[in-house]
């Protein structure tokens, strides 16, 4: 169980991107975190892990943030990451293993079989010694969730990792995901693409600066919590919503 009790926060002191959210999600689920660009919905989690300074309290299982952190994996944008860093796939997967760990310390070869056992989960082993700088933004996104596997994190936290990948690498994140569900983990993903919000989401968070909504997909995803949180603009080109 994860509880976000008042999350806010703001750039320079003047843009308050993300007001007082809370809420609470109990059961292993995957739930979606959609609203408008500019919504703070990459600030929302950002604040909510404590990786930017912001308000308001992150607890799991009623425990401080703190004292869980090596159960909370967080994947970033891909535009903020570094594809050029001189490392393998395998050296990148298995910073999972150990948080802390510095680059280039000595990996055993028991972290190996970990590394080769999370790469094969997501169809990428023929590529343990390559270079992540030669990977498809597909490939990369696998590979970064290769490293919450390793990493056995319990609460999994992307931003946008489907923006700019092929269908094969979509599909076989979510059937990974799924299957981290049925692990007993919940998985948060913030995403734009709603046409796909009812096939991948068990619940849903509705972002703009502040809470819309939030609950089970056939509670929230509805056309008057999107108005409120889109405006009308998103039902000019129409598309199947619960009413
Ligand atoms: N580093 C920053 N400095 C100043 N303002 C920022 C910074 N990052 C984000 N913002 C502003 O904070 C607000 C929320 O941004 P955020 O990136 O969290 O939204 P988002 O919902 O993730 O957007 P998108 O869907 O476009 O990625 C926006 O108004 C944005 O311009």
């Amino acid at each position: 169980m994860i509880s976000f009790d008042k999350i806010s926060a703001s750039y320079d002191g003047v843009t308050q991107a993300v007001e007082d959210v809370s809420f609470t999600v109990e059961e292993p689920a995957i739930i979606g975190i959609i609203g408008p660009n500019g919504a703070g919905k990459s600030t929302f989690i950002k604040a909510a892990l404590h990786l930017m300074e912001g308000s308001g309290s992150t607890t799991v299982d009623g425990q401080p943030l703190e004292k869980r952190k090596k159960e909370v994996a967080y994947v970033e944008q891909k535009n903020d990451i570094d594809y050029s860093f001189p490392i393998t796939v395998g050296e990148c997967v298995s910073l999972g293993l150990y948080p802390e760990k510095r680059f280039y310390q000595r990996i055993t070869k028991e972290d190996w079989q970990k590394v080769d056992n999370a790469l094969s989960l997501v169809k990428m082993e023929d590529y343990r010694d390559h270079q992540i700088g030669e990977l498809s933004g597909g490939q990369f996104q696998r590979i970064l969730i290769a490293r919450t596997f390793v990493q056995d994190a319990s609460l999994i936290f992307l931003d946008e990792p489907f923006v700019g990948i092929d269908a094969t690498s979509e599909q076989i994140i979510m059937e990974l995901l799924n299957d981290f569900k049925d692990r007993g983990k919940e998985i948060f993903i913030v995403h734009h693409d709603l046409s796909k919000v009812e096939r991948y989401f068990d619940e849903l968070v509705i972002l703009n600066k502040q809470l819309i909504a939030q609950g089970p997909i056939d509670e929230v995803f509805t056309k008057a919590n999107l108005q409120k949180a889109f405006g009308d603009a998103i039902f000019v080109e129409g598309g199947r919503l619960n009413d």
